[in-house]
């Protein structure tokens, strides 16, 4: 016999979507929903489900429950809230596809052994940006979640377009923009949202420009063919292997967007993340330096070194288990069924959030940051998706190996020239939440070495 989900109660038409921010109405959208989440799942358990503006989901956040859903055979990618809005922008585009259409099919075949080579390119840009490091002033003092921003922008950009747009500032600013009305957009009353006339119309515009960006790109190259083996020329000259198919000009747009989207905060939330961890654990900022400085000495990063780095790569790996920048990813089940040992019952194309933040906090309840417990043994003792920032299965991270060489390269380059501190000492972290979340107000001090 299944029991029923918990469920705080709500208000009619509305539902719950005031229980994200502790039941206060007059702000009824929270700044960070990973945390509302996380509330909700402190009081109500590993399982309870909201209506959000008549949309009934299920949250799930303990591991058991998180591994019973991770499988393919059962459970499929949900696209739904603020990730259905981005489909305004990016439409059937290979991250936003609805499970079962054609698009992610093809482009999934096309890009999939174009993102898991080696090298991507990444070092030679990188290279040319972390040199800059060293003309630096001695003394600064830095955003880095913004400068960060703007180095895993430019990097998606050059390599997945050969596409140099140093950090255009009206570019970043209006995908800031789109993501955030993206999110605002599934936490509003239909109703409301129509009379939002001077916020639609800059959606709106927001949505062609970069359109339009991406068009640009796109007519450039096929104007001045290249023979760089960029993520743009794939989608140009590829051809399905299975159907023989080529990629419309409108889904090679749609992806070029989808790179720069999915590809740039999750990647560089995290690395801000690191810097802040690093920051307030001097003695694992010590080890991690003496690693770099033994591996790199007084010359630029390598991709071959990036293997010798064991510490860097625990120190990712756990920064990305107390922050996973996509906190949360949301499946159905393809039929009814029963979950939690035959606990709950839940209905065919129900969609389940799954908190990642949560799960990454239930295995074994570390809260403290330790990156000795994500050192290559240990790592491979964790239990099956215990550990899970890139997501599942089929519709997993295609950018991981990419992030993570990008993520090696400029953390290390970061860390062999300056020494850090934090501009205010006392500072705790903060976070802030658009689709990804990543730290606020966070300032430091760079001094070169
Ligand atoms: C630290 C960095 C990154 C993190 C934490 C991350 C995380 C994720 C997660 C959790 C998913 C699954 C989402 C879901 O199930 O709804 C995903 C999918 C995806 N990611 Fe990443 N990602 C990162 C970097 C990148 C980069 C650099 C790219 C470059 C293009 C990228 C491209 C994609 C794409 C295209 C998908 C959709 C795959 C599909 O649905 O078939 N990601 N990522």
């Amino acid at each position: 016999m299944s029991r029923a989900i918990p469920q705080p109660p709500g208000y009619p038409f509305l539902g719950n979507i005031f229980s994200l921010n502790n039941g206060q109405i007059l702000t009824p959208f929270v700044d960070v929903p990973a945390h509302g989440f996380h509330e909700l799942a402190r009081k109500f358990g590993e399982i309870y489900q909201l209506n959000l503006l008549g949309r009934k989901v299920i949250f799930v956040s303990s591991y058991a429950l998180v591994n019973e859903l991770c499988d393919d055979s059962r459970f499929r990618k949900s696209v739904g809230g603020a990730l259905k809005e981005t489909r305004n922008l990016l439409n059937d585009g290979i991250f936003t596809a609805f499970d079962g259409e054609t698009s992610w099919n093809v482009a999934h075949r096309l890009l999939v052994p174009a993102f898991v080579r080696k090298s991507f390119g990444a070092k030679p840009a990188l290279q040319t940006d972390t040199n800059k490091l060293d003309s630096m002033p001695i003394d600064l003092n830095i955003d880095p979640t913004d400068d960060l921003t703007r180095v895993a922008l430019d990097t998606i950009a050059l390599c997945s377009m050969s596409y140099r747009q140093d950090s255009q500032p009206p570019f970043v600013q209006t995908m800031v923009d789109f993501l955030q009305e993206c999110n605002n957009r599934a936490n509003r009353p239909k109703i409301v949202q129509m009379f939002l006339n001077a916020t639609n119309g800059k959606y709106q515009r927001d949505i062609e420009q970069m359109r339009n960006t991406a068009k640009a790109i796109l007519q450039d190259r096929k104007a001045n063919p290249t023979d760089s083996k960029d993520m743009l020329n794939v989608m140009l000259r590829g051809r399905d292997p299975k159907t023989g198919a080529q990629m419309s000009d409108e889904s090679i747009i749609d992806n070029l967007l989808t790179f720069l989207i999915a590809g740039h905060e999750t990647t560089s939330g995290t690395m801000s993340f690191a810097l802040y961890y690093l920051l307030k654990h001097p003695e694992v900022m010590k080890e991690l330096q003496s690693e770099i400085d033994n591996v790199l000495g007084d010359q630029p990063a390598q991709l071959g070194d990036l293997t010798r780095m064991q510490y860097l790569n625990a120190v990712i790996r756990e920064t990305i288990r107390l922050q996973p920048t996509a906190a949360i990813r949301a499946i159905y089940p393809l039929e009814d069924t029963v979950i939690g040992g035959g606990k709950y019952f839940v209905m065919k194309n129900e969609p389940i959030a799954l908190q990642i933040w949560d799960l990454h906090r239930d295995i074994s309840i570390w809260e403290e940051f330790k990156p000795e417990r994500m050192l290559k043994e240990n790592f491979e003792l964790l239990p099956p998706n215990a550990w899970q920032p890139f997501g599942f299965g089929m519709r997993s991270c295609i950018g991981r190996a990419f992030a993570w060489q990008e993520m090696c390269l400029v953390l290390s380059s970061i860390v062999q020239r300056f020494d850090l501190a934090l501009v205010d000492p006392s500072y705790e972290l903060q976070i802030t939440q658009a689709i990804t979340i990543k730290p606020k107000d966070f300032r430091i001090l760079a001094r070169q070495r």
